[in-house]
């Protein structure tokens, strides 16, 4: 049988994991420094390099058993894996903002029920809300830089994360409403987690003695 396969995403929490990784005793530092190589084997492990959005993809389908991904991803999905720890990195909040001189406006055409329109990286989680709180949105799906929506007229508002409130202050958009707190999470494939378990909770043990604030 290969040796146990973890998806580690790029990007915000990629050092985080690693860090998280390697203090559970895995060689995780090889993927520092490694350039373009998205696939690692090392100490009878093995390392997959992703998207962070495409972690839960590899983990539900068993192509890696074990992954680190934000819980605001999990939200967003609703990937069919085990939620195995919170590894507190990563922490960051998903909110509803809209630029600071129109905020009023915003918060008006919201009471009012009227629709508005909201640009996401998160279309899932921002329809969930808005139906939440009883009201209408036109949904308008992007891939980054979200921020810029508004301040060229291709929305009223956005949904999305924050973390230092540098990106929203930048760009001089104000915080309407906090949907929900994300930190980094471990997952697990179902089967793996039956087929694996020994391996998966001997990590997980690991990794919790490492966990912030665990
Ligand atoms: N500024 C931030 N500070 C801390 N954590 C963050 C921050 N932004 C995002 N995160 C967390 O890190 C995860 C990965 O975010 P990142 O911005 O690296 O990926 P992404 O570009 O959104 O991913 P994809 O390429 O899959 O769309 C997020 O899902 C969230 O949990
Ligand atoms: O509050 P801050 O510390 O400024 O961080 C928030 C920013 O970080 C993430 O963006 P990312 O860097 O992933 O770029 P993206 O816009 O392409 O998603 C997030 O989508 C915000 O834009």
């Amino acid at each position: 049988m290969r040796g146990l396969r973890i998806a580690v995403p790029k990007g915000a929490i990629f050092e985080d994991a690693l860090r998280a990784l390697e203090a559970a005793g895995l060689p995780a530092g090889t993927l520092r420094g490694n350039g373009r190589r998205l696939f690692h084997r090392a100490g009878g492990v093995e390392f997959i390099v992703s998207r962070p959005s495409d972690v839960p993809v590899f983990v539900e389908h068993g192509a890696a058993d074990v992954g680190v991904v934000g819980k605001d991803v999990l939200e967003e999905q609703e990937p069919n894996v085990m939620e195995l720890a919170d590894l507190g990195s990563g922490a960051c909040r998903m909110v509803l903002a809209a630029p600071r001189e129109r905020a009023g406006r915003v918060r008006r055409a919201i009471a009012h029920a009227e629709v508005v329109r909201v640009a996401t990286k998160f279309p899932r989680t921002a329809r969930r809300y808005f139906e939440e709180i009883g009201r209408q949105a036109e949904i308008i799906e992007l891939h980054g830089s979200v921020e810029l929506a508004p301040l060229v007229g291709l929305s009223e508002c956005i949904v999305d994360l924050t973390a230092t409130g540098t990106t929203l202050r930048e760009n001089d958009l104000e915080v309407l409403d906090e949907i929900s707190r994300s930190t980094a999470r471990l997952i697990a494939n179902r089967g793996s987690y039956r087929l694996r378990h020994a391996e998966i909770s001997s990590l997980l043990t690991a990794m919790e003695g490492r966990i912030v604030g665990g």
